[in-house]
């Protein structure tokens, strides 16, 4: 059964940081260094992984040892990537926090904060040692990071422009004291989402508007179409972090961005038959084929494309739906209706937060059979991963009904990936969990679901799984 926390762990979540134990002034500002920087002549470089020491922080740090902050790779790495992070000079078994904290680009503080006890050679290696509290428990070599919680309410971690790095701060505190004060040592990293090498090109051609990432060298590499789901815009974080991995990627807009339609009412197929076309005919994108990847509604819009368009060969959806939903569709004088819901389904939980798992109608009872996608008619193969614990919508019943008309139509078996205690977002690995915040379409606070460590773990997975099944079937690079 799904471990589902109640937004009241959020709520309390966000109390708990607003008694953050972290005084104000070392909140998410202080830059500070090993107390061996204190000596050395020149300045930090930006990029290295020291910072800056504060008054107070010199004053609190160079009564300390020599204590370093490690992490690998550093100074920077991709925010998909997992680090080696470990300090080195404590006492033997000496009580100390770690935090790590960063801004968003709307300046929105996260942070996760955890207590660990050095080994008797005064060494803290997070991959060996557990963490004994705070945001996370045990071995979590990565807890700081994906356990994070931001300090709005209802903030989601959403990376707007991906030319820039998170620069995330890491910091170790004497003791286990709630409001520690000494600082004995603090790194910068920059968290970034463009990889070495890999090209960021807008792409406005014909009626297209995406942006194209394209990995490393001359290619040519498998093309993959990204596609979010209902708020508009275009997000590119999972684009280019994908593109990291070897493909061609198109973040793919298609309304409230730029001359595009103002909302998602009526959605026209042959917009992204055209970007179809534009990627599988770019010279750097190996054929004959393309993969779709769709989160939420852009997973029911992947479905449809595979179902209706040439040259799809592997499909992916995250928490996708096998009906038509949100908006209405058209292809060639064909309309399909988005499935219908009912409010009064909508439920309301202790906190007063929309629960909307059960507001859409059945796509197997009529009339809701008119909105059904019927991908029995594509070519691609599937792979559907679902969070059990998805209150957006009946994700895992989607991808079971979407399996048997497959199969019923003697199409390959599709993968089904389910996750326990996984909500509705699923992002690319290390993303805060997010448990409640606005839903586009519904206009309210909505729960996704999700238990934060069962989420985490699965985002990591997920986006593992995704990456084998897309060089399984588009080739490698
Ligand atoms: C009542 C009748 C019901 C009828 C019965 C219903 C049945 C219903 C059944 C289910 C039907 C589902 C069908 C679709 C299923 C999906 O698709 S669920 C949604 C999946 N979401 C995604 O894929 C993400 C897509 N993109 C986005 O979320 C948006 O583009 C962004 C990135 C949040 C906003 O970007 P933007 O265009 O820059 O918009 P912006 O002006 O910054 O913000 C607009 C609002 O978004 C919110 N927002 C913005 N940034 C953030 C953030 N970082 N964190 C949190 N919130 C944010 C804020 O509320 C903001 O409003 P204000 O506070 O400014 O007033």
């Amino acid at each position: 059964m799904a471990l589902t926390r109640s937004p009241r762990w959020f709520a309390k979540g966000v109390a708990d940081l607003a008694n953050s134990p972290w005084p104000p002034t070392l909140r998410g500002r202080v830059w500070l260094a090993s107390p061996r920087l204190i000596s050395s002549p020149e300045p930090p470089t930006f990029g290295s992984s020291f910072g800056v020491l504060s008054k107070r922080a010199a004053a609190a740090s160079s009564s300390s040892m020599a204590v370093s902050l490690r992490w690998s790779p550093g100074p920077r790495s991709l925010w998909d990537e997992p680090l080696a992070i470990s300090v080195h000079g404590l006492a033997p078994a000496q009580p100390v926090t770690l935090r790590a904290s960063f801004r968003d680009e709307k300046g929105e503080l996260f942070q996760a904060s955890a207590r660990y006890q050095a080994d008797a050679g005064g060494q803290l290696d997070l991959a060996r040692a557990p963490a004994l509290g705070g945001s996370y428990s045990g071995v979590e070599p990565m807890g700081l990071f994906w356990s994070m919680k931001p300090a709005k309410p209802y903030w989601r971690l959403v990376k707007r422009d991906v030319q820039t790095p998170f620069l995330v701060e890491l910091e170790v505190y004497d003791g286990h004291d709630p409001q520690p004060t000494k600082v004995m040592a603090q790194v910068v990293h920059e968290r970034g989402f463009l990889g070495p090498g890999v090209k960021r090109i807008p792409v406005r051609e014909g009626s297209v508007r995406a942006t194209l990432f394209l990995p490393p060298g001359s290619g040519p590499f498998p093309g993959i179409i990204d596609i979010f789901g209902a708020g508009g815009g275009l997000l590119e974080y999972r684009a280019s972090l994908l593109a990291g991995h070897g493909f061609a990627v198109l973040a793919l807009a298609y309304y409230a961005f730029e001359d595009l339609p103002k909302d998602m009412k009526e959605l026209h197929l042959e917009y992204f038959e055209e970007a179809v076309q534009y990627l599988k005919n770019h010279s750097q994108v190996k054929g004959p084929g393309v993969g779709l990847l769709g989160f939420s509604k852009g997973g029911d819009l992947c479905l449809s494309m595979a179902s209706h368009l040439k040259d799809i060969t592997a499909t992916v959806t995250l928490n996708g739906s096998m009906a038509n939903v949100g908006s209405v569709l058209h292809y060639k004088g064909m309309t399909i209706p988005p499935l219908g819901s009912d409010p009064k389904r909508i439920k309301m939980t202790k906190d007063g937060f929309a629960d909307i798992v059960d507001a859409l109608n059945n796509p197997l009872e009529e009339p809701n059979r008119r909105s059904l996608i019927p991908v029995e008619k594509a070519e691609s193969c599937f792979l559907f991963l679902v969070g059990l614990d998805d209150h957006n919508w009946k994700s895992e019943f989607y991808a079971n009904e979407a399996a048997k008309l497959l199969q019923a139509h003697g199409k390959k078996k599709p993968k089904i990936i389910c996750y326990p205690a996984t909500g509705h977002y699923i992002e690319p690995p290390y993303f805060p969990v997010c448990p409640v915040s606005f839903h586009a379409l519904v206009g309210t606070l909505v729960i996704w679901g999700g238990e934060v460590s069962a989420h985490s773990m699965a985002q990591i997975d997920a986006w593992k799984q995704l990456r084998a099944f897309f060089h399984k079937h588009l080739g490698k690079d």
